[in-house]
Protein backbone atom coordinates (compact mmCIF):
# COMPACT_ATOMS: atom_id res chain seq x y z
CA UNK A 1 0.00 0.00 0.00
CA UNK A 2 1.73 3.68 -1.04
CA UNK A 3 3.16 5.60 1.53
CA UNK A 4 2.44 2.88 4.59
CA UNK A 5 5.74 1.67 5.78
CA UNK A 6 5.34 -1.47 7.91
CA UNK A 7 7.04 -0.84 11.77
CA UNK A 8 9.43 -3.25 13.80
CA UNK A 9 8.17 -3.54 16.51
CA UNK A 10 10.75 -3.98 19.56
CA UNK A 11 9.16 -6.84 21.50
CA UNK A 12 8.80 -9.84 18.85
CA UNK A 13 7.02 -12.62 18.96
CA UNK A 14 10.17 -14.66 19.43
CA UNK A 15 10.52 -12.52 22.50
CA UNK A 16 6.96 -13.43 23.81
CA UNK A 17 7.76 -17.17 23.25
CA UNK A 18 10.10 -17.23 25.77
CA UNK A 19 8.69 -15.65 28.42
CA UNK A 20 5.26 -17.17 28.69
CA UNK A 21 6.44 -20.91 27.21
CA UNK A 22 3.59 -21.41 24.59
CA UNK A 23 3.63 -20.91 21.04
CA UNK A 24 1.15 -18.39 19.75
CA UNK A 25 -1.25 -20.33 17.26
CA UNK A 26 -4.82 -20.29 15.41
CA UNK A 27 -7.11 -23.18 15.89
CA UNK A 28 -9.50 -22.25 12.74
CA UNK A 29 -12.84 -24.60 13.13
CA UNK A 30 -14.58 -24.52 10.49
CA UNK A 31 -17.91 -26.63 9.59
CA UNK A 32 -21.63 -26.24 9.07
CA UNK A 33 -23.86 -23.95 11.42
CA UNK A 34 -24.52 -26.42 14.41
CA UNK A 35 -22.02 -29.13 13.35
CA UNK A 36 -19.97 -28.27 16.83
CA UNK A 37 -17.52 -25.58 16.22
CA UNK A 38 -18.57 -23.49 19.24
CA UNK A 39 -19.17 -25.88 21.56
CA UNK A 40 -15.44 -27.48 20.87
CA UNK A 41 -13.65 -24.57 21.10
CA UNK A 42 -15.62 -23.63 24.20
CA UNK A 43 -14.75 -26.90 25.47
CA UNK A 44 -11.02 -26.97 24.36
CA UNK A 45 -10.05 -23.23 25.41
CA UNK A 46 -11.54 -23.79 29.06
CA UNK A 47 -9.20 -27.14 28.89
CA UNK A 48 -6.50 -24.96 27.77
CA UNK A 49 -7.36 -22.28 30.13
CA UNK A 50 -7.52 -24.55 33.24
CA UNK A 51 -3.53 -25.66 32.18
CA UNK A 52 -2.36 -22.07 32.47
CA UNK A 53 -2.63 -21.28 28.74
CA UNK A 54 -2.97 -17.67 27.22
CA UNK A 55 -6.17 -18.20 24.65
CA UNK A 56 -8.97 -15.97 23.30
CA UNK A 57 -12.00 -17.37 21.49
CA UNK A 58 -13.55 -15.58 18.31
CA UNK A 59 -17.11 -16.65 17.74
CA UNK A 60 -19.15 -15.99 14.82
CA UNK A 61 -22.13 -14.25 16.62
CA UNK A 62 -19.91 -12.02 18.82
CA UNK A 63 -17.52 -11.08 16.14
CA UNK A 64 -21.10 -10.33 13.77
CA UNK A 65 -22.73 -8.10 17.00
CA UNK A 66 -19.42 -5.86 16.97
CA UNK A 67 -16.17 -5.81 14.81
CA UNK A 68 -18.63 -7.17 11.51
CA UNK A 69 -21.82 -6.05 12.57
CA UNK A 70 -21.82 -4.01 8.78
CA UNK A 71 -21.56 -7.35 7.29
CA UNK A 72 -24.09 -9.74 6.45
CA UNK A 73 -24.43 -13.19 4.23
CA UNK A 74 -23.50 -12.13 0.52
CA UNK A 75 -20.73 -14.19 -0.70
CA UNK A 76 -18.61 -11.12 -0.25
CA UNK A 77 -19.66 -10.31 2.94
CA UNK A 78 -18.84 -13.58 4.23
CA UNK A 79 -15.28 -13.28 2.41
CA UNK A 80 -14.86 -9.68 4.29
CA UNK A 81 -15.75 -11.42 7.55
CA UNK A 82 -13.02 -14.01 7.43
CA UNK A 83 -10.90 -11.76 6.20
CA UNK A 84 -11.16 -9.61 8.86
CA UNK A 85 -11.16 -13.18 11.23
CA UNK A 86 -8.03 -13.76 9.72
CA UNK A 87 -6.28 -10.51 10.04
CA UNK A 88 -7.55 -10.68 13.98
CA UNK A 89 -6.36 -13.94 14.63
CA UNK A 90 -2.78 -12.94 13.40
CA UNK A 91 -2.51 -10.07 16.51
CA UNK A 92 -3.54 -12.46 18.66
CA UNK A 93 -0.70 -14.91 17.80
CA UNK A 94 1.49 -12.04 17.24
CA UNK A 95 0.57 -11.72 20.95
CA UNK A 96 1.23 -15.06 21.83
CA UNK A 97 -2.13 -16.23 22.29
CA UNK A 98 -3.45 -19.27 21.44
CA UNK A 99 -6.63 -18.21 19.86
CA UNK A 100 -9.23 -20.09 18.33
CA UNK A 101 -11.94 -19.41 15.82
CA UNK A 102 -15.61 -20.63 15.23
CA UNK A 103 -16.76 -19.64 11.65
CA UNK A 104 -18.52 -21.52 9.17
CA UNK A 105 -15.60 -20.08 6.63
CA UNK A 106 -17.43 -21.91 4.05
CA UNK A 107 -15.06 -20.96 1.43
CA UNK A 108 -12.13 -22.83 0.70
CA UNK A 109 -10.01 -19.83 -1.06
CA UNK A 110 -10.93 -17.61 2.29
CA UNK A 111 -9.10 -20.06 4.52
CA UNK A 112 -6.44 -20.00 1.82
CA UNK A 113 -6.05 -16.45 2.00
CA UNK A 114 -6.33 -16.65 5.96
CA UNK A 115 -3.74 -19.25 6.13
CA UNK A 116 -0.97 -17.36 3.85
CA UNK A 117 -0.72 -14.69 6.40
CA UNK A 118 0.70 -17.09 9.25
CA UNK A 119 3.74 -18.46 9.12
CA UNK A 120 4.04 -22.41 8.86
CA UNK A 121 2.37 -24.25 11.64
CA UNK A 122 0.60 -21.42 13.25
CA UNK A 123 -2.82 -22.13 11.54
CA UNK A 124 -4.53 -25.28 12.66
CA UNK A 125 -7.55 -25.94 10.69
CA UNK A 126 -10.23 -28.13 12.62
CA UNK A 127 -12.89 -29.45 10.11
CA UNK A 128 -15.35 -30.25 12.34
CA UNK A 129 -17.43 -32.54 10.31
CA UNK A 130 -21.35 -33.61 10.69
CA UNK A 131 -24.11 -34.16 7.65
CA UNK A 132 -26.25 -31.84 6.98
CA UNK A 133 -28.81 -33.84 8.13
CA UNK A 134 -27.72 -34.35 11.21
CA UNK A 135 -26.62 -30.10 11.88
CA UNK A 136 -31.01 -29.78 11.33
CA UNK A 137 -31.74 -32.59 13.14
CA UNK A 138 -29.19 -30.69 16.56
CA UNK A 139 -30.77 -26.98 15.17
CA UNK A 140 -29.39 -25.88 18.75
CA UNK A 141 -30.62 -22.07 17.28
CA UNK A 142 -33.72 -22.92 15.15
CA UNK A 143 -32.12 -21.11 12.10
CA UNK A 144 -32.43 -24.03 9.98
CA UNK A 145 -36.07 -24.40 10.35
CA UNK A 146 -36.12 -20.40 9.31
CA UNK A 147 -33.88 -21.33 6.47
CA UNK A 148 -36.46 -24.06 5.52
CA UNK A 149 -39.80 -22.13 5.76
CA UNK A 150 -37.92 -19.13 3.43
CA UNK A 151 -37.38 -17.25 6.88
CA UNK A 152 -33.57 -16.91 6.06
CA UNK A 153 -31.97 -16.48 2.45
CA UNK A 154 -28.49 -18.08 1.31
CA UNK A 155 -28.25 -20.17 4.38
CA UNK A 156 -25.23 -22.46 4.63
CA UNK A 157 -25.60 -26.19 3.41
CA UNK A 158 -29.32 -25.22 2.18
CA UNK A 159 -29.08 -22.63 -0.04
CA UNK A 160 -25.47 -21.42 0.02
CA UNK A 161 -22.18 -23.84 -0.57
CA UNK A 162 -20.02 -24.91 2.01
CA UNK A 163 -16.86 -26.06 0.69
CA UNK A 164 -15.33 -28.90 2.74
CA UNK A 165 -11.55 -28.56 3.87
CA UNK A 166 -9.30 -31.23 1.70
CA UNK A 167 -6.19 -31.37 3.81
CA UNK A 168 -7.04 -30.04 7.45
CA UNK A 169 -4.77 -30.38 10.04
CA UNK A 170 -7.58 -32.31 11.92
CA UNK A 171 -11.00 -33.33 11.07
CA UNK A 172 -13.08 -33.87 14.46
CA UNK A 173 -16.49 -36.01 13.33
CA UNK A 174 -18.46 -34.48 15.76
CA UNK A 175 -21.62 -37.17 14.63
CA UNK A 176 -19.75 -39.89 16.26
CA UNK A 177 -17.18 -38.50 18.71
CA UNK A 178 -17.98 -37.38 21.99
CA UNK A 179 -16.89 -33.46 22.81
CA UNK A 180 -14.72 -35.21 25.43
CA UNK A 181 -12.86 -37.26 22.55
CA UNK A 182 -12.58 -34.65 20.50
CA UNK A 183 -11.00 -32.79 23.15
CA UNK A 184 -8.32 -34.78 23.14
CA UNK A 185 -7.77 -35.03 19.52
CA UNK A 186 -7.35 -31.55 19.39
CA UNK A 187 -4.94 -31.14 22.92
CA UNK A 188 -2.82 -34.61 21.39
CA UNK A 189 -1.87 -32.45 18.58
CA UNK A 190 -1.11 -29.63 20.42
CA UNK A 191 1.49 -32.11 22.09
CA UNK A 192 2.69 -33.67 19.62
CA UNK A 193 3.44 -30.39 17.84
CA UNK A 194 4.78 -29.18 20.75
CA UNK A 195 2.53 -26.32 20.73
CA UNK A 196 2.04 -26.49 24.50
CA UNK A 197 3.36 -29.06 27.30
N1 LIG B 1 -27.55 -17.19 5.96
C1 LIG B 1 -26.84 -17.70 6.97
N2 LIG B 1 -25.97 -18.71 6.75
C2 LIG B 1 -25.26 -19.22 7.76
N3 LIG B 1 -25.34 -18.80 9.06
C3 LIG B 1 -26.20 -17.79 9.33
C4 LIG B 1 -26.99 -17.19 8.31
N4 LIG B 1 -27.74 -16.21 8.87
C5 LIG B 1 -27.44 -16.19 10.18
N5 LIG B 1 -26.52 -17.14 10.47
C6 LIG B 1 -25.92 -17.29 11.82
O1 LIG B 1 -24.62 -16.73 11.72
C7 LIG B 1 -23.63 -17.67 12.11
C8 LIG B 1 -22.56 -17.82 11.01
O2 LIG B 1 -21.73 -16.71 11.01
P1 LIG B 1 -20.24 -16.86 10.49
O3 LIG B 1 -19.61 -15.53 10.67
O4 LIG B 1 -19.61 -18.02 11.14
O5 LIG B 1 -20.48 -17.18 8.94
S1 LIG B 1 -19.47 -17.11 7.72
O6 LIG B 1 -18.21 -17.71 8.16
O7 LIG B 1 -19.27 -15.70 7.35
O8 LIG B 1 -20.11 -17.86 6.64
C9 LIG B 1 -24.30 -19.00 12.28
O9 LIG B 1 -23.78 -19.44 13.51
P2 LIG B 1 -23.28 -20.92 13.77
O10 LIG B 1 -24.54 -21.70 13.88
O11 LIG B 1 -22.56 -20.80 15.08
O12 LIG B 1 -22.36 -21.40 12.70
C10 LIG B 1 -25.77 -18.68 12.34
O13 LIG B 1 -26.16 -18.62 13.68
N1 LIG C 1 -20.07 -34.57 19.69
C1 LIG C 1 -20.52 -33.30 19.69
N2 LIG C 1 -19.65 -32.28 19.52
C2 LIG C 1 -20.12 -31.00 19.51
N3 LIG C 1 -21.41 -30.65 19.64
C3 LIG C 1 -22.32 -31.64 19.82
C4 LIG C 1 -21.91 -33.00 19.84
N4 LIG C 1 -23.02 -33.74 20.00
C5 LIG C 1 -24.06 -32.90 20.08
N5 LIG C 1 -23.66 -31.63 19.99
C6 LIG C 1 -24.57 -30.46 20.05
O1 LIG C 1 -24.62 -29.87 18.77
C7 LIG C 1 -24.84 -28.45 18.89
C8 LIG C 1 -23.72 -27.72 18.16
O2 LIG C 1 -23.99 -26.34 18.21
P1 LIG C 1 -22.85 -25.28 18.10
O3 LIG C 1 -21.67 -25.64 18.95
O4 LIG C 1 -23.49 -23.94 18.33
O5 LIG C 1 -22.41 -25.44 16.57
P2 LIG C 1 -21.80 -24.37 15.59
O6 LIG C 1 -20.95 -23.42 16.40
O7 LIG C 1 -20.96 -25.20 14.64
O8 LIG C 1 -22.96 -23.71 14.91
C9 LIG C 1 -24.84 -28.13 20.37
O9 LIG C 1 -26.19 -28.06 20.80
C10 LIG C 1 -24.13 -29.34 20.99
O10 LIG C 1 -24.54 -29.59 22.31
Amino acid sequence: MANIIWHQTTITKADREKQSGQKGVAIWFTGLSGSGKSTLANRLEAALFAAGHRTYLLDGDNIRSGLNRDLGFSEDDRKENIRRIGEVAKLFVDSNSIVLTAFISPFRSDRLSARKRFEPGEFIEVYVKCALNVCESRDPKGLYKKARSGAIPFFTGIDSPYEAPESPELTIDSEHQTLEESTEQILLYLKEKEIIH
